[in-house]
């Protein structure tokens, strides 16, 4: 699928994409008690998850998700590009016991699972340190130590692993990366009967008395931000309904904060995010190892700064769907706009953003930082398809905020 975008003003009423993070966390739910979600729009990593609690022995009619029997571990399971249903996913297969090939896209089989191969070690074997990959064997005990620099996921994991059989304890081998996920997943199961607690690197699950999850899927910051930036580079003003009131940590929510320390009008209320371009914009420096989605959302809007926004906490984006300390500053590169990047940071200056021609590489994210920048000058983004992996309705709502946007 190709892209075209003309200049445009983005501007209008919009609701906020549906949340990976918690659609993912949602349907995997249904392995502890029923999940019934309400207008679920299944990207393909969501579909993922709901193939995978499917598998396992629940059944699945709509959205209505109800585990109805013991749950089984299957010979074999794909998961497509979704690192964080993979990661989430190995350590429930450990706690049930497996003997399972797994499996993913060419992106997912770049991805590292270091952490938890040996974290796991002992119980569960990987015939190989990366997918395809056959785990075999059981958590023998409901504790696991692991280190924490790799990825926050397998700890959400764990965190629902033990709360499936009754309890557990994850110490965490500092750094910890990505906290605000496990923040996300603690916070998740003890509104829904789970009792679990995080007292510095350690995460201790008690046993849960779980209710039904039946509601909506709340709404992404992460994602809703290419719009908001979208708005604010070309002179417009956009709401952004259905998004969940901002927690207290940091997270994908963060954005919020972010677009108006850059100079934005950027404000939550009542459930919709209100933004407003403004003329000055200015850079800002911010560390992204605690919610490293947010590197293209920024980036996405650097460039129309009139200081540098530096951009540290960037040593794990090179493992996620692309490495995105590459694939940030090209794209960026390829709109003009001057970008420098070393081990520790990526630094994007004030630029004349012009037309851009990219190819998707296999990262939603990009596409998306790649769309911001064509509403100025104009782009033409191949593979755009890509954003499928986390929201399907991206080009079709981009269209409904008066994007000039010709798919073909
Ligand atoms: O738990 C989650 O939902 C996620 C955790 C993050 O990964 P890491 O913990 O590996 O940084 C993030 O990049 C991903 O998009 C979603
Ligand atoms: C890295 C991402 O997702 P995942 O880790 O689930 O593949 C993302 O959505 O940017």
């Amino acid at each position: 699928m190709l892209v075209e975008i003309n200049p445009s003003k983005i501007y209008g009423k919009v609701k906020a994409p549906q949340s990976k993070s918690f659609g993912i966390r949602l349907v995997l739910y249904s392995l502890l008690k029923e999940s019934k979600l309400d207008n679920l729009i299944s990207s393909d990593d969501v579909n993922v998850a709901i193939n995978v609690v499917k598998q396992l022995g629940v059944s699945v009619e709509g959205t209505y998700f109800k585990r109805e029997k013991e749950l089984v571990t299957p010979k074999f399971l794909y998961f497509g590009g979704s690192a964080t249903t993979l990661r989430m996913s190995i350590p429930i297969l450990s706690i049930l016991g497996a003997d399972t090939i797994i499996d993913g896209d060419e992106t997912l089989r770049k991805r590292p699972l270091n952490a938890i191969i040996k974290a796991l070690e002992g119980s569960v074997s990987f015939s190989s340190s990366s997918l395809p990959t056959k785990i075999s064997g059981k958590l023998k005990e409901n504790f696991v130590r692991i280190e924490g620099g790799e990825s926050s996921q397998y700890i959400s994991g764990f965190i629902y692993a033990f709360s499936l059989v009754g309890g557990g304890e994850i110490e965490i081998i500092p750094p910890i990366s990505s906290k605000s996920y496990i923040y996300l997943t603690i916070e998740l199961i003890n509104s829904l009967g789970g009792n679990v607690k995080m007292k510095g690197n350690k995460i201790y699950v008690e046993k849960g008395d779980f209710k039904p999850y039946i509601g909506k899927v709340p709404g992404d910051y992460a994602l809703a931000s290419f719009y908001a930036s979208s708005s604010i580079v070309s002179g417009g003003e956009i709401v952004i309904e259905d998004v969940y009131e901002l927690p207290n940590f940091d997270g994908d929510h963060s954005i919020v904060n972010f677009y108006e320390m850059m100079g934005a009008e950027s404000y939550v209320k009542d459930n919709k995010w209100i933004v407003k371009s403004s003329e000055k914009l200015n850079g800002i420096e911010v560390n992204v190892d605690d919610y490293p989605d947010l590197a293209p959302s920024i980036a996405s809007l650097a460039p129309f700064s009139s200081s540098p926004t530096v951009i540290k906490g960037i040593k794990r984006l090179k493992t996620k769907e692309s490495n995105r300390v590459v694939t940030i500053s090209e794209t960026l590169s390829k709109f003009g706009v001057k970008v420098e990047y070393d081990e520790d940071k990526i630094i994007i200056y004030p630029s004349k953003v012009k037309a851009g021609h990219v190819i998707c590489p296999n990262d939603h994210r990009i596409a998306m930082l790649a769309s911001v920048l064509s509403f100025k000058s104009g782009g033409i983004i191949e593979k755009a398809e890509c954003v499928n992996k986390s929201n399907p309705n991206f080009w079709k709502d981009l269209i409904s905020l008066n994007g000039r946007i010709i798919i073909r």
